[in-house]
């Protein structure tokens, strides 16, 4: 049925954890015998380094928290005050917790109260990590209002006030330059307000294991060499079901971005079986029901310019009854009958989700691995960061992505970019992933102006960058 002739592989990318699995993968790496001191030791160690790269020499102000994160911020004074930079420390108060206590005692120099501490070159941010449960207080957010605009912010772990859970963020929290992750990316980096307040995010190794990560980033893709003896068919064949005359623009689009997405055959079906006017084949909604029974179909591509009829429920019907992979979106998702047989991505909208799914809830990652482990889908939530799950609990998020996408047929574009991965033989999850990041990567070479006809077009460009790193 499929061919196994991919274009690309995609790794599982860099684990995004939330601070309760953090802690946990920390707790683990104690209980092998590494004391807590030692981690923190190597995250403030690991923070000297990354500050050393980023921001060589210069006056430093460190606020320390009470906490472990503000127990990280006192080994860096120390730190970048051995490597030569003129550090001074101010505290919300003495260290509250073990090892910021042991590591307190360890900076020799004064420290001076948050309230009236005056800003430096490179201001450390070490007030709360991912230990932050309630909204800033006073002082803290008053302390950091007062550096904003003042120097390069490094945040030690995540910028205090960002929920690591959520990104959401409590107060006003100073954006960071750069953002040194102690073991893992959190969710709070990737998400929301964190996102555009971490910065340039570094992530330290700290020697604790996080390979069993459930949730993930949506890492590039990678090019592999294609054969020489290629054919059309072993690049892989994919069928769009066209909407209705006068909705066809969309189903055009959708092939079309198969076509750039390296499928080797795209054919459009629908009611008008037109004379091909460019490298898309077109036939009759007939002769596509006859095409089902191919073995060379790689994939059906159904939904974008879609109606909600007697033509379209039947295509639906059909085409999920079968074994050929489908990618479902648009108008296909508005009257899903249920799930069938067929591998199967879903590409809902919120909306669109929120119909099939209901309510999302301040959950976005939980809603998402509910509907495809309900579903036994890949479901692919499109936003501003994209959520991708696999019925068997794998999560990935996408943030490699610009906001010029948001833009009329931008989603018809990825509907045909992940079915011609599907018809490359991609497992639907990798597929999803892969097509997102593609998508997202002609966004972002787009830029302002951009129009969901440029995306398949800027392909070739995309592709070229992953094999030049350009
Ligand atoms: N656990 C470990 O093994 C390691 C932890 N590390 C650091 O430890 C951090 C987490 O430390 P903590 O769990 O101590 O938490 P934080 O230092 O993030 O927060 C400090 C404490 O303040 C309290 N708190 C939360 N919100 C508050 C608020 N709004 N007002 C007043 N108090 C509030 C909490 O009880 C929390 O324990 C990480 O972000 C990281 O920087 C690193 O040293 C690496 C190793
Ligand atoms: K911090």
């Amino acid at each position: 049925m499929m061919t196994s002739n991919s274009l690309l592989t995609i790794a599982a990318g860099p684990a995004l954890l939330d601070p309760a699995s953090m802690r946990a993968a920390e707790n683990a790496e104690i209980g092998r015998g590494t004391p807590a001191l030692v981690l923190m030791e190597r995250a403030a160690a690991a923070a000297v380094r990354a500050i050393r790269m980023f921001a060589p020499g210069g006056t430093v102000l460190v606020l320390c928290g009470r906490g472990n994160n503000g127990g990280d911020g006192y080994g860096v004074a120390a730190g970048l005050k051995v490597a030569g930079y003129a550090v001074r420390v101010a505290a919300a108060g003495p260290a509250t917790s073990e090892p910021a206590a042991t590591m307190a005692a360890r900076w020799k120099g004064p420290v001076e109260p948050l309230d009236g501490a005056a800003p430096a070159a490179i201001i450390v941010d070490a007030l709360f990590g991912t230990g932050l449960t309630r909204p800033l207080p006073e002082i803290e957010q008053a302390v950091l209002d007062r550096m904003r605009g003042h120097g390069l912010v490094i945040a030690i772990d995540i910028a205090s006030g960002i929920d690591a859970a959520t990104g959401g963020a409590s107060g006003r929290p100073l954006a960071a330059d750069l953002t040194v992750a102690f073991g893992a990316m959190k969710l709070g980096h990737a998400l929301g307000a964190g996102r555009a307040l971490s910065g340039r995010v570094v992530i330290a190794d700290i020697g604790v294991d996080v390979a069993d990560a459930r949730v993930r980033l949506v890492p590039a893709p990678v090019v592999r060499a294609m054969p020489a003896a290629t054919h059309k068919y072993s690049r892989g064949a994919v069928m769009v079901v066209e909407g209705d005359a006068g909705r066809g623009g969309a189903g055009r689009l959708t092939a079309l971005a198969a076509l750039r997405a390296g499928a080797g055959v795209v054919t459009l079906v629908g009611p008008g079986n037109r004379a091909p006017a460019d490298a898309i084949m077109r036939r009759s909604d007939d002769e596509g029901r006859a095409m089902l029974g191919d073995a060379r179909l790689g994939a059906v591509a159904i939904g974008p310019g879609l109606a909600d009829d007697a033509r379209g429920r039947d295509w639906l019907a059909l085409v999920l009854a079968g074994d050929v992979p489908v990618v479902a979106d648009a108008g296909a998702l508005a009257m899903l009958p249920g799930f069938g047989r067929a591998p199967l991505v879903l590409t809902p909208h919120e909306g669109e989700f929120v119909r099939l799914f209901g309510a999302i809830g301040p959950d976005r990652i939980g809603a998402v691995r509910a509907a495809a482990a309900g579903s036994g889908a890949v479901v692919l939530l499109k936003g501003a960061e994209t959520i991708i799950a696999d019925p068997d609990g794998r999560t990935a998020i996408n943030i490699h992505a610009a906001p010029w996408l948001a833009t009329a047929g931008s989603g018809d574009v990825l509907t045909g970019i992940i079915g011609a991965l599907l018809a490359q033989g991609m497992a639907p999850f990798d597929a999803a992933r892969a097509g997102v990041w593609l998508h997202g990567d002609a966004g972002l070479r787009g830029g302002p102006g951009l129009i969901a006809d440029d995306i398949p077009g800027l392909l070739p460009a995309v592709f070229a960058g992953l094999e030049t790193g350009r």
